[in-house]
C-alpha cells in the first residue's frame, strides 16, 4: 500500500476534509471567523485519528507538520497566527508534488564525445552532472560518439518523440557544430528547429557556451539546464559556392591564420590536448605565409534594417534551394547592391556570431566586443597585411582587447561576406573549430539566419 492510501484512510470523512483541506480562496475569512475554531483544528484532528496515529502524529510533528503563519489585517482576532496543518496532509502535498514532477520530466538525448578536451567528458559526465539532471526531472538517454561526424548522424536520425526536450553535447564547440548540422540538414526542418540544444562544457575551450550563457564548468552548466528555459541564438551559414555545399555554425567562421592553425593543431589532438592550440599556433607564428584574399562584405545599415525578422518563413526561404543558401536572399529583401570590396594580403579574416570569449587563458579578452548572439548580425574582423611582427602586434593587442584600435585593423558589422582566396593561399575556412577543406579557388558565402537556433538554459544574468 502507498504511503499516501496509508495517510489518508483514517481521515477520508467528508466533515474532516471540509474541516481541515487548506482551501485558499476561503482560508482567510473561514479560519478567522472564529477564534475558537481556529485553536480547536488541531484538537479536532487528533481526536479523530486513531489513537496510534494520534501518538504518531505528535511525535513527528515537527517533521511533517506545515505552519502557514499568515498576517491578518483585518481580524480584531490576533495580527498574527499560525495555522497548523496536520501531517497527512503536508505528506499529501508533498507527494502532489512528487506527482507533478513526474509530468515535468524531460527526455533529452545526451550525446558525449569521450574525446573532448582533456577526455575527461565521461568523468565530467557522470560525476558531476548526471545526479543533478536526474534530480531536476531529466530522464537522458546518453551515448557516447564512436567516431567523428557521429554527432551529427545522430542529430539528423533521431526520433524526436525519443527527446523532446532537446539534445545535451557533453563535450566541445566541435560537437555542438556536428549537432547543430545534423539538426539544419533534416527534412522535418520545423520540428528539428523547435529542438534546444544544450551544452555541458568538457572541451578545449567551449567558447559558445561561456560567452552566449556564462557559464564554463559542467557544474554550473547542470545548474543553468536544472532552472530551465531558452536562449535564441542567430545561426550563420558558410556556402562552398562552387561545390554548394552549406555548414551551419554558432560561434565563428574565419579563414587565413586561424584556420591553418585550427588545421595545424589537429595532428597534436591526443598528445596535447586542449594545449594543442598553443603549440600549432607557435609552428604556424614561425612558418607563416602570405595570405591574400578577395573579400566583399555588405554592411549593416541600421536606418535601413533595424532588426531582421526571425520567423520560420525567413530561414525556409533561405533553404528552399535544398540546404543551400540562396544568394539572393538578403536579411531584410535588399538586393545586395551596396557590397564592399576589400582585395589584397590579410593576416586573417573573422567573422564572428557572438563577441567570442575564450574560456582558457589569463585575460580573457573577447575578439569581437559588439557581437551579440542574436542581434541578426555578424561582426567582421579584417587583419589587414601579412608579417610576423604584425601578427605579434595584433596578439599582443588582443590579449587587452586593443586589437580592434590598431590600423590595420577593420571592424565592421555586416549581413553577408564573401571571402575568395587569391592565388596560392590555402583554401580552407573554419567554422566553429571545424576546418572546411575545399579543393581549387573556392567562395566562400558566410549569410545569417536570424534566431533560428536554440540553447537550453539562460545566462544567470537574464
Ligand atoms: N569518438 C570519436 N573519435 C574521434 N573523434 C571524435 C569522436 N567523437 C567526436 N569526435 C570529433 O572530435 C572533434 C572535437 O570534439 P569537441 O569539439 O567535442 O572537443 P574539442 O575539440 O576538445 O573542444 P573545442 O571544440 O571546444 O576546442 C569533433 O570534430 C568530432 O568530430
Amino acid at each position: 500500500m502507498s504511503a499516501r492510501s496509508l495517510v489518508r484512510s483514517p481521515v477520508s470523512c467528508s466533515a474532516v476534509n471540509e474541516c481541515f483541506t487548506y482551501n485558499s480562496r476561503r482560508s482567510r475569512s473561514f479560519y478567522q471567523c472564529s477564534n475558537t475554531m481556529k485553536l480547536q483544528r488541531p484538537q479536532v484532528a487528533q481526536m479523530l485519528l486513531p489513537r496510534k496515529l494520534r501518538k504518531s502524529t505528535r511525535l513527528q510533528t515537527s517533521l511533517f507538520t506545515q505552519r502557514r503563519i499568515s498576517s491578518n489585517c483585518c481580524s480584531d482576532l490576533s495580527t498574527t497566527y499560525t495555522e497548523e496543518l496536520p501531517n497527512y496532509l503536508a505528506i499529501n502535498v508533498l507527494q502532489d508534488q512528487s506527482d507533478a514532477k513526474q509530468e515535468n520530466i524531460r527526455k533529452v538525448l545526451v550525446i558525449l564525445n569521450p574525446y573532448s578536451g582533456f577526455r575527461s567528458s565521461r568523468e565530467v559526465f557522470y560525476k558531476k552532472v548526471q545526479s543533478t539532471l536526474k534530480l531536476s526531472g531529466f530522464a537522458m538517454e546518453v551515448v557516447e560518439t564512436a567516431y567523428a561526424g557521429h554527432a551529427k548522424e545522430l542529430a539528423s536520425t533521431v526520433d524526436f518523440s525519443t527527446c523532446p526536450d532537446g539534445i545535451i553535447c557533453v563535450g566541445g564547440d566541435g560537437v555542438v557544430n556536428e549537432v547543430l548540422n545534423g539538426l539544419l540538414g533534416r527534412d522535418d526542418l520545423n520540428e528539428a528547429l523547435q529542438l534546444p540544444i544544450g551544452i555541458v562544457p568538457a572541451g578545449s575551450d567551449n567558447s559558445l557556451v561561456w560567452t552566449v550563457l556564462g557559464i564554463r564548468d559542467p557544474v554550473s552548466a547542470a545548474t543553468a539546464l536544472a532552472k530551465g528555459g531558452f536562449t535564441p541564438i542567430d545561426v550563420f551559414a558558410v556556402k562552398w559556392i562552387q561545390a554548394g555545399v552549406t555548414h551551419f555554425g554558432l560561434t565563428a567562421s574565419y579563414c587565413g591564420f586561424v584556420a591553418d592553425v585550427i588545421q595545424l593543431s589537429e595532428k597534436f589532438r591526443l598528445q596535447l590536448g586542449p594545449f594543442r592550440y598553443v603549440i600549432a599556433g607557435l609552428l604556424k607564428f614561425l612558418s607563416l605565409p602570405q595570405y591574400r584574399f578577395e573579400v566583399d562584405y555588405m554592411p549593416l545599415s541600421p536606418e535601413r534594417n533595424p532588426k531582421p525578422k526571425s520567423s520560420n518563413e525567413n530561414f525556409h526561404d533561405q533553404l528552399s534551394d535544398g540546404s543551400k543558401v540562396k544568394r539572393s536572399t538578403q536579411m531584410d529583401g535588399n538586393t545586395g547592391d551596396n557590397w564592399v570590396t576589400r582585395k589584397g594580403e590579410f593576416l586573417g579574416i573573422l567573422v564572428c556570431n557572438h563577441f567570442c570569449k575564450p574560456a582558457q587563458g589569463l585575460l580573457s579578452p573577447v575578439v569581437a566586443p559588439k557581437a551579440q548572439h542574436d542581434d541578426g548580425s555578424l561582426d567582421l574582423i579584417l587583419v589587414h597585411g601579412s608579417g610576423r611582427l604584425r601578427l605579434f602586434c595584433f596578439f599582443v593587442a588582443y590579449q587587452f582587447c586593443w586589437h580592434l584600435l590598431l590600423p590595420f585593423v577593420e571592424y565592421v558589422k555586416v549581413k553577408e561576406v564573401k571571402i575568395r582566396p587569391v592565388g596560392s593561399t590555402h583554401s580552407g575556412c573554419g567554422v566553429d573549430g571545424e576546418l572546411l577543406q575545399a579543393e581549387g579557388q573556392p567562395e566562400w558565402h558566410c549569410s545569417l539566419l536570424p534566431s533560428q537556433g536554440r540553447l537550453l538554459g539562460r545566462h544567470p544574468r537574464t
